[in-house]
């Protein structure tokens, strides 16, 4: 410990208490005179509240005073804690022993008599204030080692706080964790995630350089790693396969990083097993990629495909064929069964389509019922009509959802690379173009993409359009194409046929806008207004007092399913008054690709209502006789294109003598449809064939037209129809027998 160093005075208080103000006086003089800070207080009470705020060095205390005496003055400062370590010099003119012993018993360190001689007081309070000095210092130090004491205390509690948090940390990490000595490059520390990982004990793992690490063996990279990562202080080194002892490989994210631990560099290597985070990731890519109905690639997928083989095909001059496809009547059967049949269907054809083609092509699903494959690696465009007709073929079979038969054709564009498109995009345009050119023609056909029908597209779209107030505008019109007697000539009925004048584009054949009304949903809206239009106008023609004829209308599958079929009909025939056997519906073969209950419950409601049913454009699509059988059906309609052939080729005979044959066999009449010549209409009679309705005798006419035929043939009565045709030639306008479109 340092000698007691004396302190400068001027830093030192010294407080007088005495109730005599002369006593004070001299006292105060004396001091002051020395340099000290002094002051003063008359009595006991005074003393200890000045002593507390004062705080002096040193206190000179009178015994004898009013109030408390000196010595209970002192008792009380000693019994305070901010007094205690006062000084108290008692100044007394008491001489008798036990008085001075009361003043040191009352905590006073020291005594000067009255009258007190100067140097006695000042030698008396010097060494005092000498003493107060160095027990301040002293307790400065004490208080400055406790302090140093409790921060290295605090200092070394966190220590052990931190290590054993790291250590807990360390013992629970969900991560595998290796600790590396970059000296030695062995494993100092590994943790329990990270045994379990590997299938060990972490003991077999101390002491081992990570290369020599059960499960590291077959990755390469480990070899170098601590080295490398005690270089970069930080790598992130992906996805290692793991191969834990007797599991499937574990894939982890490995990262290094360098510490130093004393004067040992280490290398920490964290392992975060990322299999369940890799199959989400995958998943949500699998997603973002493919449809989530059918499981085939969506468009983003497709596209990507095509830029790369295009980059190929550019590379090696082979060709690219994308074919478009869209199903037939897709929107009847959602509409007509329930979703769920779509869906089932749409995943049966996708696994259709799959079965058609090599691993190297696409099967993708855009949305709908719109599907496309991409063929690459082609030589020509042969090679992808090739795969049109596999694709065709597969469509021939009927699909079976939940026990239905479904018969569901489908539209094929085709487009190649290179000519049609320079990129994926392009080539998808143009093999939808040439899809809506094959939709116009008849259904299940396909078609090659060509400039030219770029501007029928551009047309397509414009009619998609005007199509939408058409009827309201007043553009659609109701043409009437008679329908004869082969053995008589006897107009027996008409066909009501829908003509669209256009504003622009004259009068379009219904082939081309019943197709764009469906896609529209208008067909219901105006199939309804056909139907009560021709009841109307049969209805008129009966009240004209003319032989009754019947009327032929057409009801689309869609419209057959969509609307309260029943309801509308019985509504159209009571509003026009007629009887319902002069009403005939033509149902479209592609209703009966549902052979379901519902089907046949609307058909059987229909004749209970009287009306007689037809099935149009018989042979042409799945007609198969269990349907013709089932179906209540009163006349099957014969497709021209057999009537065209009939007299040049023998297979379009023999399959008219079928169909007739067939008809006969299950009691129902026929109607060959497209007779334009008398060598067709011969070979019909000979077949026995009762009806039919062709160029021959008259395209469809208006109806003020049909007025005239029907009074025609009042005047004249049935007479053979060579000569009846002839006659109504001559008769009619030269306009209304012309020998092409309608
Ligand atoms: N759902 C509805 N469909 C309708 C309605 N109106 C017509 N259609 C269907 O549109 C298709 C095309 O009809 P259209 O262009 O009128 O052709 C008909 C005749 O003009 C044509 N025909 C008649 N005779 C001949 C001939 O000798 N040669 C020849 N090349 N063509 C001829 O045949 C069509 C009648 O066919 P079909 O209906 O199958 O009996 C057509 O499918 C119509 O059904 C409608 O209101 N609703």
């Amino acid at each position: 410990m340092n000698a007691i160093s004396h302190p400068r005075r001027n830093d030192l208080s010294i407080l007088i208490v005495d109730d005599n103000p002369v006593n004070l006086g001299v006292v105060v003089d004396h001091l002051e005179e020395q340099g000290f800070d002094v002051s003063v207080a008359l009595g006991g009470e005074e003393a200890l509240d000045r002593a507390e705020f004062l705080e002096p060095d040193l206190i000179l205390l009178d015994v004898m005073m009013p109030g408390i005496d000196g010595f209970e003055t002192c008792r009380r400062l000693k019994a305070k804690p901010t007094t205690s370590a006062i000084p108290v010099i008692f100044m007394t003119a008491l001489t008798d022993v036990t008085d001075k012993v009361k003043a040191f018993a009352a905590g006073g360190v020291d005594y000067v008599t009255k009258p007190f001689q100067v140097e006695e007081l000042l030698a008396r309070v010097n060494t005092h204030l000498a003493l107060r000095a160095a027990q301040k210092q002293l307790r400065a130090r004490n208080a400055a080692l406790e302090a140093e004491i409790s921060a290295r205390r605090a200092a070394e509690d966190g220590l052990a706080a931190s290590e054993s948090r790291f250590r807990r940390l360390f013992e629970t990490a969900t991560d595998g964790i290796l600790l590396l000595d970059c000296g030695t490059g062995a494993v100092t520390a590994a943790n329990p995630t990270m045994a379990k990982m590997l299938g060990c004990s972490r003991a077999t793992v101390i002491g081992k350089r990570l290369a020599e690490v059960p499960g590291f063996g077959s990755i390469a990279l480990s070899a170098d790693a601590v080295e490398e990562v005690r270089q970069a202080r930080y790598l992130n080194y992906g996805d290692w396969p793991l191969q834990p002892a007797a599991a499937d490989p574990i894939d982890v994210e490995v990262i290094g990083s360098f510490y130093r631990d004393q004067s040992n560099d280490m290398v920490q290597l964290n392992f975060r097993d990322v299999r369940e985070r890799r199959a989400a990731e995958a998943r949500i890519l699998y997603l973002a990629h493919h449809d989530s109905l059918t499981g085939l690639p969506n468009r983003t997928l497709l596209a990507d495909r095509l830029a790369v083989a295009i980059g190929h095909a550019r590379r090696d001059g082979s060709k690219i064929g994308v074919l478009m496809l869209d199903l037939d009547h897709f929107k009847t059967i959602n509409d007509s069964l329930g979703h769920h049949i779509g869906d089932e269907l749409l995943e049966a054809v996708a696994s259709r389509l799959r079965a058609c083609l090599r691993d190297s092509d696409t099967a993708a699903r855009l949305g709908g019922d719109e599907f496309v494959i991409a063929l690459s690696n082609l030589h020509s465009t042969a090679d992808a009509e090739r795969v049109v007709d596999k694709v065709l073929a597969a469509f021939a079979e009927p699909f079976v959802i939940e026990g239905r038969n479904l018969h569901v054709g489908t539209s094929i564009g085709i487009s190649m690379f290179p000519g049609d498109g320079e990129d994926a995009a392009a080539l998808l345009q143009a093999a939808d173009i040439a899809m809506y050119s094959a939709k116009e023609g008849r259904r299940s056909k396909w078609q090659v993409y060509s400039k030219e029908l770029s501007a029928a597209a551009q047309r397509w779209h414009t009619l998609s359009n005007d199509i939408h107030d058409a009827r309201a505008r007043g553009e659609l019109v109701i043409h009437y194409q008679p329908q004869l007697a082969v053995d008589s000539g006897e107009l027996m009925g008409v066909e009501a046929l829908l003509r669209w004048q256009h504003p622009n584009e004259g009068l379009i054949s219904p082939a081309l806008f019943i197709p764009l009304l469906e896609e529209r949903g208008l067909i219901g809206e105006v199939g309804q207004w056909v139907l009560e239009s021709a009841c109307r106008q049969c209805s008129a023609w009966h009240a004209e007092g003319r032989p009754a004829i019947r009327v032929a209308v057409n009801v689309s599958a869609q419209q057959f399913y969509q609307d309260d079929i029943v309801s509308t009909v019985r509504h159209a025939l009571r509003s026009a008054d007629l009887e319902p056997q002069w009403l005939e519906l033509e149902l479209t073969e592609s209703l009966t690709l549902d052979e379901s209950e519902t089907t046949l419950r609307t058909m059987e409601e229909l004749k209970a209502i009287g009306v007689t049913l037809s099935l149009d454009d018989f042979g042409t699509g799945w007609s198969s006789l269990s349907y013709l059988r089932r179906f209540p059906l009163d006349r099957i309609k014969i497709d021209r294109s057999f009537v065209r052939d009939l007299t040049t080729q023998s297979s379009s005979a023999a399959i008219v003598h079928s169909i007739l044959e067939l008809a006969r066999s299950l009691g129902l009449e026929c109607v060959a449809e497209g007779v334009e010549t008398i060598d067709q209409l011969n070979h019909l009679q000979r077949e026995l064939c009762s009806e039919f309705q062709g160029f021959l005798y008259s395209q469809a006419i208006p109806a003020d037209e049909v007025s005239l035929l029907l009074r025609a043939r009042e005047n004249r009565g049935a007479s053979n129809i060579r000569s009846k045709a002839a006659a109504m030639q001559a008769e009619l306008d030269p306009r209304m027998v012309k020998k092409a479109g309608g």
